[in-house]
C-alpha cells in the first residue's frame, strides 16, 4: 500500500470509545504517526492496537501542557481533537472519527483516504473561477473552454474535506425525520469551494496543511459546560474559509469517502445542537459579510482579528460568543507556546 508523505503527516483521532477501527485501517495508516486525544475520563485506559507509532493525550495532559489556556480545549466533545493539531509538528494533518472505516469505490476497491487527501492538498485549488469539469488537475480532466488562462495556475490548497458513505453527517432534525436514510451515492469528484462561499466543514474525514491554515483550525468551546455542541467543526469551517479566502488559498471537498458506521443519538444531538440551529442564521451572514484587514497577512494575525470581530459582532446574541472570542485568543497563545516561530528557535 502507498503511504505518501508518511514523515510529513500526523493522523489525529479524538476518542471517547475505543480504537478497534484502526485494525481495518492498518494497511493505510500503520506507516503514519498517530496523535490520539482521549476525551472523557482520563483514568480510563485506551488500548492502541499493536504496531502503531503514536502519542496519546488525555485531559490531564492537556491541563499539564496548556496550563491556564487548557480551558479553551473542549471536554466531552469531539472538538478536543484540535489539541492534536496544536501539538503536532508535521506539515499535514489528517483527522478521522473512530467510527469511520474503509469505504470501497464503485469497483469494490478499498479507498486509501490518505492518498486522495494528499493528492487534493498537493494540487492547486481554483476558488476564483469555477471549473465545470470539476478538478482540472486530475488525470483525464482539464480546464474547460472559457476558463481564463491567467487563473489556470490555481492557488495552494489549505484543506481537503472528504465525505462519508452510509451514515451521512446530518443534523439532529434531519436525522430524526429520516432515521433510515443512508448515503449510497458515490460521487467521483473533487471541487474547490468558490471564494466567498462558506461550507459546512465536517471533522469526520478532514485533511489540511498546518502551515497554511493550522492556526485557525480551533474547534471552539463545545461539550461539557458549554451551551452548544456538534458545532465544533462547523465553527472551524467558517473561520478557516474566511481566512483562506482572505489569504488566497483554497478549500476542496469531495473524494475521498470513508464508511461512517454509527449514527449518534438524534435526541442527544438535538440537545447539543439546537441553539446552533437558530444561532447560525445570524452567524453565517456575519461570516459572509466579514472582511479582514490588509494588515492581517498571516493566519495567526487573521485569527486574532477574527476573534475581535466575533466579540463585537456576535456578542449580542449570547455571552457565549465573548467567551468563545476569549477561547480563540487562548488557542493562539497555546498555538504559539507549542509552535514558536522558527527564528525564536535559533536563539
Ligand atoms: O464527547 C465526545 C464524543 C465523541 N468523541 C469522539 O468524536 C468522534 C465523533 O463522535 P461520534 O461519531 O459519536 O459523533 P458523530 O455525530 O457521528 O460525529 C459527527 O458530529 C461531529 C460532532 O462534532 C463530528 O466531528 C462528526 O463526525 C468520535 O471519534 C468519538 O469517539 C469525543 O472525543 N468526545
Ligand atoms: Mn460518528
Amino acid at each position: 500500500m502507498s503511504a505518501p508523505l508518511a514523515d510529513q503527516l500526523d493522523i489525529v483521532i479524538p476518542t471517547i470509545r475505543n480504537l478497534d477501527f484502526l485494525e481495518e485501517w492498518r494497511p493505510f495508516f500503520q506507516p503514519y504517526h498517530l496523535i490520539i486525544i482521549q476525551d472523557g475520563d482520563p483514568t480510563k485506559r485506551i488500548y492502541v492496537p499493536e504496531g502503531y507509532d503514536y502519542e496519546l493525550y488525555n485531559r490531564n495532559d492537556i491541563e499539564r501542557i496548556l496550563g491556564d489556556k487548557a480551558w479553551a480545549i473542549s471536554f466531552k466533545d469531539s472538538a478536543c481533537r484540535c489539541f492534536g493539531f496544536m501539538v503536532s509538528n508535521k506539515k499535514y494533518i489528517y483527522t478521522i472519527d473512530d467510527d469511520c472505516f474503509v469505504a470501497k469505490d464503485p469497483s469494490g476497491k478499498p479507498i486509501n483516504v490518505l492518498e486522495q487527501h494528499i493528492k487534493n492538498l498537493l494540487t492547486p485549488s481554483t476558488p476564483f473561477f469555477f471549473n465545470t469539469l470539476y478538478d482540472p488537475y486530475r488525470e483525464g480532466a482539464d480546464f474547460v473552454r472559457g476558463y481564463p488562462f491567467s487563473l489556470r495556475e490555481g492557488v495552494p490548497t489549505a484543506t481537503s474535506h472528504g465525505l462519508w458513505m452510509n451514515i451521512p453527517d446530518y443534523d439532529a432534525p434531519t436525522q430524526m425525520v429520516k432515521p433510515r436514510e443512508r448515503n449510497k451515492r458515490y460521487v467521483d469528484a473533487v471541487m474547490t469551494v468558490p471564494k466567498g462561499t462558506l461550507y459546512p466543514m465536517c471533522g469526520m474525514n478532514l485533511a489540511f496543511d498546518r502551515d497554511l491554515i493550522g492556526a485557525a483550525m480551533y474547534f471552539g468551546l463545545m461539550g461539557e459546560g458549554q451551551p452548544i455542541g456538534r458545532y465544533d467543526d462547523m465553527w472551524a469551517g467558517w473561520c478557516t474559509k474566511v481566512i483562506c479566502d482572505h489569504l488566497g488559498v483554497g478549500c476542496k471537498t469531495g473524494l475521498p469517502y470513508v464508511w461512517h458506521s454509527k449514527a449518534s443519538n438524534p435526541f442527544t444531538n438535538l440537545r447539543k445542537e439546537y441553539k446552533g440551529i437558530f444561532w447560525q442564521e445570524e452567524i453565517i451572514p456575519f461570516f459572509q459579510n466579514l472582511t479582514l484587514s490588509k494588515s492581517s497577512t498571516n493566519v495567526e494575525d487573521c485569527y486574532l482579528e477574527l476573534a475581535d470581530k466575533v466579540r463585537k459582532g456576535l456578542g449580542h446574541i449570547d455571552p457565549y460568543f465573548s467567551k468563545l472570542a476569549d477561547g480563540m485568543v487562548a488557542w493562539i497563545e497555546g498555538w504559539r507556546l507549542l509552535n514558536p516561530p522558527a527564528a525564536s528557535l535559533e536563539k
